[in-house]
C-alpha cells in the first residue's frame, strides 16, 4: 500500500479535505485506481454505469456477504433490484413511520442523548419493521452490537480489514435469529422472493443500508437546523424549505462519503467521492456555507444517493423518514445540542455521522 492509499484508508476525511482544491476532480490512489468527483466525469460514469463492473467494498463485503445486492452485477443485479423495488416504495410506510417516530419521541428523556445513536435506533426500528413485519427490539439491539464491534470506530474497521483479512465477520447465532425472523415475517416480504441461500446477505444488507445512512442524514439535518437561527420555526411552516434544508444537509454532510466502486472492462477502478463533489468550489459558491436557498446544481455535481444503475433504491423511503422524524421532533420538542466539533465526524466504514459526543437535549414544548 502506498502513502496516498494509507492516508485514504486511515484518515479519510482529512485526506479528502487535503485534495478538495484539485481542480481536475480526480486523484490517483494507486496504479489503476482513481478517486473521482469532477461533475463531467461523474455524469459520464453514471450514464455508462450499465457497462461497468462494481467490485465489492473490502470493508463491507466481509460483513454483508458475497451475495449482497450491493455488489451483484448484470442480470442477477437487475432481478434483485426488481424484487426490492416494491418493498422499498416509501409511501407504503407513511403510517408505520409516523407511529414509530411518535413513539420514539414520546420516550425521549429530558436528559442529553447522543443524537446520532438516537436517530440510528429510530431508523433501525423502522427498517426492522419493514423487513420483519414485527418489532423485535432484542434482535435489533444484537444487530447494533455486532455492527458497532466492526464499524464503531475507524480503528476497529481497519483492524478488521487489514489485520484479520479473509476471516469471517459473521456471527452464526445472530444470523440464525435474523434468518428465522425473515422467514417467519408476515407478510413474508423477502423470504417469499429470494432463494434461501441468499436471504441472510440481503437481510443484513437491507438492515444496514436502510438505517445507517438515513440515521446520519437525519442527525445532520437536525444539526444544521439547530445551528441556523430561526430555521426550526420556518421549516415547520414551509414544506419546500424543509426539503431544501434536507438536500443542503445531504450536500454538505453526505452520509455516504463515497459511492460504490466502478471498474472498466480493462480493470481501471474508479471510486466516486460524493463528499468532494459536493464541496467543489468551481460548482458551489462558498461550498462550506450551509445555504438551503442554493440554485440546483448541474448534472453530476450532486449525488448523495449515488447514480446510474446502482442509484439508491431506498431514496424516497429515506427522504420520507427524515422529513417525518425532523418535523415531529421540532413540533413536539425544543431541541438544544451540545457544542460539537463538526470537523470531526464519526466514520462508520465510509459513512459519515455526527460525532458521538454531539448530544441532544429535547425538552417538551409547553
Ligand atoms: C439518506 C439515506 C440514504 C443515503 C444517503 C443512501 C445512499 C446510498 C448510496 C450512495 C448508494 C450507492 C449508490 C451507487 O453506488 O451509485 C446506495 C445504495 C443502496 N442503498 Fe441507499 N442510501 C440511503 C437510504 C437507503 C435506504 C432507506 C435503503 C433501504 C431500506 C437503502 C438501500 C440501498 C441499497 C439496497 C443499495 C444498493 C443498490 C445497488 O447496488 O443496486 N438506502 N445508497
Amino acid at each position: 500500500m502506498n502513502r496516498t492509499e494509507l492516508r485514504f484508508a486511515l484518515r479519510l476525511i482529512p485526506f479528502l479535505d487535503s485534495v478538495e482544491n484539485v481542480e481536475d476532480g480526480l486523484v490517483k490512489l494507486r496504479d489503476r485506481r482513481w478517486l473521482v468527483w469532477h461533475p463531467d466525469v461523474m455524469a459520464a460514469l453514471f450514464r455508462n454505469d450499465r457497462h461497468l463492473r462494481h467490485p465489492p467494498s473490502r470493508t463491507l463485503s466481509a460483513l454483508l456477504g458475497n451475495r449482497s445486492v450491493l455488489w451483484l452485477d448484470g442480470a442477477e443485479h437487475t432481478a434483485y433490484r426488481r424484487t426490492l423495488a416494491p418493498m422499498l416504495r416509501g409511501n407504503r410506510y407513511q403510517a408505520l413511520i409516523e407511529e414509530l417516530v411518535e413513539r420514539a419521541i414520546a420516550e425521549l428523556p429530558g436528559d442529553p442523548v447522543g443524537l446520532a445513536a438516537w436517530t440510528r435506533e429510530v431508523t433501525l426500528k423502522i427498517t426492522g419493521r419493514i423487513v420483519f413485519g414485527v418489532d423485535d427490539d432484542e434482535l435489533l439491539a444484537a444487530f447494533t452490537r455486532w455492527l458497532d464491534r466492526r464499524l464503531g470506530s475507524r480503528v476497529r474497521t481497519l483492524a478488521h480489514r487489514y489485520l484479520t483479512p479473509g476471516t469471517t465477520r459473521f456471527d452464526p447465532e445472530l444470523d440464525r435469529k435474523l434468518l428465522h425472523r425473515a422467514s417467519t415475517a408476515e407478510p413474508p416480504a423477502l423470504a417469499a422472493c429470494l432463494p434461501p441461500e441468499d436471504l441472510r446477505d440481503q437481510v443484513v444488507s437491507l438492515l444496514f443500508a436502510g438505517h445507517e445512512t438515513t440515521a446520519s442524514a437525519t442527525a445532520w439535518t437536525v444539526f444544521w437546523i439547530e445551528r441556523t437561527p430561526g430555521l426550526a420555526e420556518r421549516v415547520l411552516d414551509d414544506g419546500d424549505l424543509l426539503d431544501a434544508t434536507i438536500m443542503e444537509s445531504l450536500r454538505l454532510s453526505p452520509p455516504a462519503t463515497l459511492a460504490g466502486n466502478r471498474m472498466s472492462a480493462d480493470g481501471m477502478v474508479l471510486t466516486p467521492s460524493i463528499y468532494l463533489a459536493h464541496r467543489r468550489a468551481a460548482t458551489y459558491e462558498h461550498p462550506h456555507v450551509f445555504d438551503p436557498a442554493r440554485t440546483p446544481p448541474p448534472p453530476g455535481a450532486f449525488f448523495p444517493f449515488g447514480g446510474g444503475v446502482r442509484h439508491c433504491p431506498g431514496k424516497d423511503l429515506a427522504l420520507l423518514e427524515i422529513r417525518t422524524i425532523v418535523t415531529a421532533l421540532l413540533r413536539h420538542r425544543r431541541i438544544r445540542l451540545s457544542i460539537p466539533d463538526p470537523r470531526s465526524p464519526q466514520l462508520r466504514g465510509a459513512a459519515m455521522a455526527p460525532p458521538p459526543s454531539l448530544a441532544m437535549v429535547a425538552t417538551c414544548r409547553r
